[in-house]
């Protein structure tokens, strides 16, 4: 039975990775963990972060919550560890200011790395002064309440993926991306290699060889009809 979206449940264990993995996971990025994941395991380009220049990777600890209704968030700290990083879903779409600078303190305070969500949050200077890293839908100061039960650690559905608490969470500026618990070792092997192979590319490009050469791409551009004039005058009309 899944325990998808379902509400009033607390489940106190999740897998982990080892710190070193997330350290290698937060260094290879979005863009090459989504590429090594064969492209997949992207949230919707509206997550964005709040600040710049900063990347993190963590175990998901997932809390549903009900729209308005930020309750849970506190449910929620008490579960967490350090490398961690809470992933929130409301069961219907909501951009209140569920989260700010003071819960961040909390999670701050227990090791969390960061928050990804699919609701708004507000005080974002001070989440940017403190160094706690945000990624949401939007910036709204709204207001939220305390009355409605939502759940910690059951999978949840955000911003289009499903995220299953202990699942990898890595975001940066170029977004977020979930890597599924048990595809986290096959994903970060191809991750290094795909960084290893980019890196003789970039050495390359640097000394100005041409992607066209280095990708031997002039035979299939001739082979789909590509031609080359010296002047505009010389195309046939
Ligand atoms: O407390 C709230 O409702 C959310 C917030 O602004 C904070 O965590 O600082
Ligand atoms: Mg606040």
């Amino acid at each position: 039975m899944t325990l998808l979206n379902r509400k009033g449940i607390v489940i106190r264990t999740l897998p982990r990775h080892e710190e070193s993995t997330l350290r290698q996971l937060a260094t290879a990025g979005v863009a090459t963990l989504h590429e090594a994941f064969d492209r997949q395991g992207l949230m919707a380009p509206y997550i964005r972060p709040v600040q710049q220049g900063i990347s993190r990777a963590g175990n998901a600890v997932t809390v549903l919550v009900t729209p308005g209704d930020n309750w849970m968030f506190h449910v929620a700290v008490e579960q967490c560890r350090p490398g961690d990083i809470l992933v929130v879903a409301p069961t219907s779409p909501c951009g209140d200011g569920f989260f700010g600078d003071l819960l961040a303190t909390s999670l701050q305070s227990r090791g969390v790395v960061g928050l990804v969500g699919d609701i708004g949050i507000r005080d974002s200077h001070t989440l940017r002064e403190m160094g706690f890293a945000v990624w949401s839908r939007q910036v709204y100061a709204q207001g939220t309440v305390k009355e409605t039960l939502g759940s910690v650690n059951v999978p949840v559905i955000c911003a289009g993926q499903l995220v299953t608490p202990g699942d990898a969470v890595v975001a940066d500026d170029d977004g977020v991306v979930v890597i599924p618990h048990a595809q986290v070792r096959a994903v970060q092997a191809k991750a290094e290699a795909r960084m290893a192979n980019e890196e003789a590319k970039r050495l390359r490009m640097q000394s100005g060889e041409l992607g066209l050469d280095i990708y031997a791409m002039r035979p299939r551009l001739a082979e789909k009809g590509l031609r080359y004039y010296d002047s505009a005058d010389d195309v046939e009309i």
